[in-house]
């Protein structure tokens, strides 16, 4: 299959603050790759070497086999970007903004720009000052997709949209999967990632700890998981199940945390056993999944055996 994108070494620092260092993958055309990483990791700073806003100190960045520098003006016609902090102007309205994009871009079929305004549910009539910074997300959205791009790179796309249009974005993505479009998309949250991509790039303090498909992210996979009982039931009962890391027992003798990696089945069984008032899982951040999967002494060479493209 084709490269869409092709990142050899790049690296970038603003001074002398980190940026990205030697940062390496590909993308294959009709990929829906995500790109992972905490705040401050350096995915932002990756994408917009890729978009030509940034110069890279050495290396370089490749978009369907044009230098993302050299040959920017051939590269921006081919993308939809969403960038992470989308500057409007306050007097615009949504709608002319769009019709602005538009025009720069040409060609814009104006049913499908209907569609997807419905589509996210956006208010083209209200200037964008008035806008939420879901509404502004949603302008973003629209601007990237609305001439059908073959590569679309959305940074972080979904923050600051609420539960129901993060799912109409999710059936968005499908839909250009299902067209063969390529989708590059940045996040924080494994679970939003596992969900739409087939393939993954971890990032973390500016350099890739991982490539690989999303079902093998499961090593790293983690629930924090509160179970409340009726009576006292003792921890255990839980420490050596499957996947269980850790149990505590909390102050009021009654709730139990664990800490589960992988899957929760064998927890839920033993819970099952016992009068159950309430159970909350969550998925911890990205930055405590990384402590913890990176806090032993080994970490370089885990990390490095973990690259493989
Ligand atoms: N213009 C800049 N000047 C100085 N340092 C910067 C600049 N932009 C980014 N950095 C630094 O580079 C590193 C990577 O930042 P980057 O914005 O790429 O991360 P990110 O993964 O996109 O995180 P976030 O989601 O918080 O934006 C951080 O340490 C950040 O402080």
């Amino acid at each position: 299959m084709a490269k869409m994108i092709e990142v050899d070494n790049l690296t970038k620092s603003y001074g002398s603050k980190r940026g990205i260092t030697d940062v390496s993958f590909q993308v294959e055309e009709g990929e829906i790759f995500g790109f992972l990483g905490p705040n401050g990791a350096g995915k932002s700073t990756t994408i917009r070497l890729l978009m030509a806003l940034l110069r890279a100190d050495a290396g370089t960045a490749r978009i369907a086999g044009l230098d993302s520098w050299q040959q920017s003006v051939e590269v921006k016609r081919l993308v939809g970007y969403l960038p992470g902090e989308l500057s409007l102007d306050p007097k615009m309205t949504g709608g002319q903004i769009l019709e602005y994009f538009g025009h720069l871009r040409g060609g814009v079929d104006q049913a499908y720009l209907k569609r997807l305004i419905e589509r996210l549910d956006l208010d083209p009539s209200r200037k964008s000052r008035q806008y939420s910074s879901g509404n502004k997300r949603k302008v973003g959205i629209i601007q990237a997709f609305m001439h059908r791009p073959r590569l679309l790179i959305l940074d972080e796309p979904t923050s600051g949209l609420d539960p129901l249009l993060q799912q109409e974005f999710d059936h968005m993505l499908e839909e250009v999967r299902n067209d063969g479009g390529t989708v590059f998309l940045s996040s924080h949250i494994l679970t939003e990632v596992e969900q739409t991509c087939n393939r993954v790039a971890i990032i973390r303090e500016g350099q890739l700890v991982r490539v690989g498909l999303i079902e093998d992210l499961k090593d790293i996979k983690r629930h924090d998981i509160t179970i409340i009982f009726a009576d006292a039931v003792s921890s255990d009962l839980f420490k050596d199940l499957d996947g269980v890391e850790r149990v505590e027992a909390l102050a009021d003798g009654r709730s139990l945390h664990l800490s589960v990696q992988g899957p929760a089945d064998a927890v839920i069984k033993a819970a099952a056993k016992h009068s159950v008032v309430s159970l909350i899982s969550r998925e911890p951040s990205l930055e405590d999944i990384f402590m913890h999967y990176y806090e032993s002494a080994g970490q370089t060479a885990r990390e490095a055996s973990h690259v493989v493209q």
